[in-house]
């Protein structure tokens, strides 16, 4: 394998979010205050395994510490074969490489409260231990033990990649839970709205086995109940001042399931089309209390493969909708490269946390390292 020429900043960020559907590993350069995304892979976890991740994140489900142990360990594992999956595609060696930034899986976040924490699992020693490369993972205690949220954390690499001196920009990203980071001249924002494509996702495996509904085409021939939509977006989390931050421990199929619960009777195509446009709302009401002086709105995230939610979306959003891709990143890569991006913070001894969107008292550097042999 080739050794790439000195003066590149080689890192990975490895990323598996809510959604639970696999690994996306990026590899960047990051030399010269560039992001230059050299190479990308996704590895889908098996469906048993996915299974698991969903129980130990249940709220209300016991769990066994042995269990969780070996999930851990597992996962561990498969972050390093998608890093070595990844090299091996890019031809680059692991020697190359500055460090790996490993979110990790989040199974449990709950943030507020004297003992607030957040739960990324996919143990780094293997990762450093496998790959030989320097790990940095864990990137949300330390934002919580300053008092933060310990999310969301990618707003700090949104500014450094997408603001503009003269504009107001938000970015909008749709995974299994929504997220806008806001940039104006004077001030960043940042907060989750609430639900991405979770429950949409959970409502189409119950009804049609299928981990989504793909391009939103099974919303799109419902029609939308604008009592269950009311009843959908009375909720505390939306009334609540940034910042703040939520997860599936939330908006769970529990949740779902109460406040359906008076609502079952007619097609469920008509009920994914309501999750679908309660989505798009709960974005849109977000972005016109915060952000409605945007001149754009860069999308990414798995939902921007949903038409059906882009389409309602488009409807209420103040500004028009571009895709990241159009500024360099993939909508689908773009939170492996920021936790790329964290780790080069890390390791300068730089913070990674934006206190204006966390609420954490103090910037601070987030992470621990694990030491490789690079
Ligand atoms: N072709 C498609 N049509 C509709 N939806 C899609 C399509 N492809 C992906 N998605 C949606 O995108 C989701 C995955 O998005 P993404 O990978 O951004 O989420 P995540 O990173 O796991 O979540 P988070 O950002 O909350 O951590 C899928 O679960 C699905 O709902
Ligand atoms: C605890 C956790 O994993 N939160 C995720 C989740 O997925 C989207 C949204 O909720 C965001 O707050 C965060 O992820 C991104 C990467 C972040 O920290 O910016």
């Amino acid at each position: 394998m080739q050794k790439t020429k000195p003066s590149s900043e080689l890192y990975i960020g490895l990323m598996s979010g809510t959604s639970l559907d696999g690994i996306d590993a990026g590899l960047v350069d990051l030399s010269n205050d560039q992001t230059k995304v050299l190479a990308f892979h996704y590895q889908p976890f098996p469906a048993e395994l996915r299974q698991q991740i969903h129980q130990l994140s249940q709220p209300d489900q016991p769990v066994l510490l042995e269990e969780y142990g070996a999930i851990d360990a597992e996962l561990g594992q498969l972050f390093a074969e998608a890093t070595l999956a990844l090299l091996e595609k890019a031809k680059v060696s692991a020697t190359s490489i500055c460090a790996i930034g490993s979110h990790g899986q989040t199974v449990y976040h709950a943030p507020n409260g004297p003992h607030g924490f957040s739960l990324q699992i996919s143990d780094p020693n293997r990762i450093a231990q496998i790959t030989g490369i320097t790990t940095v993972a864990d990137f949300r205690r330390r934002d919580i033990a300053a008092g933060g949220q310990g999310a969301p954390l990618v707003p700090a690499f949104h500014h450094a990649m997408f603001s503009r001196p003269d504009q107001a920009i938000t970015v909008l990203n749709i995974g299994g839970i929504a997220n806008i980071t806001v940039l104006k001249q004077d001030v960043i924002l940042g907060f989750d709205t609430g639900p991405g494509n979770t429950l949409m996702d959970y409502w189409c495996l119950q009804n049609l086995g299928q981990n989504y509904d793909a391009n939103g085409n099974w919303a799109s021939k419902g029609k939308a109940n604008d009592e269950l939509l009311s009843h959908l977006l009375d909720d505390t989390y939306f009334r609540a001042i940034p910042p703040k931050s939520t997860g599936k421990e939330y908006f769970s199929p529990t949740w779902l399931e109460q406040k359906l619960s008076p609502f079952r009777a007619g097609p469920a195509e008509d009920i994914q089309a309501t999750l679908c446009q309660f989505t798009a709302n709960s974005i849109a009401d977000a972005i016109l209390k915060y952000a409605a002086d945007s001149h754009e709105i860069l999308v990414c995230g798995g939902g921007v493969h949903n038409l059906q939610l882009l389409s309602m979306l488009r409807e209420r959003l103040p500004a028009p909708m571009t895709s990241t891709a159009e500024y360099g990143i993939d909508p689908d890569h773009v939170e492996a490269i920021a936790f790329a991006w964290l780790a080069k913070q890390t390791l300068h001894n730089r913070p990674g946390n934006l206190c204006s969107v966390t609420g954490a008292r103090t910037p601070v550097v987030l992470g621990g390292i694990y030491p490789g042999r690079n």
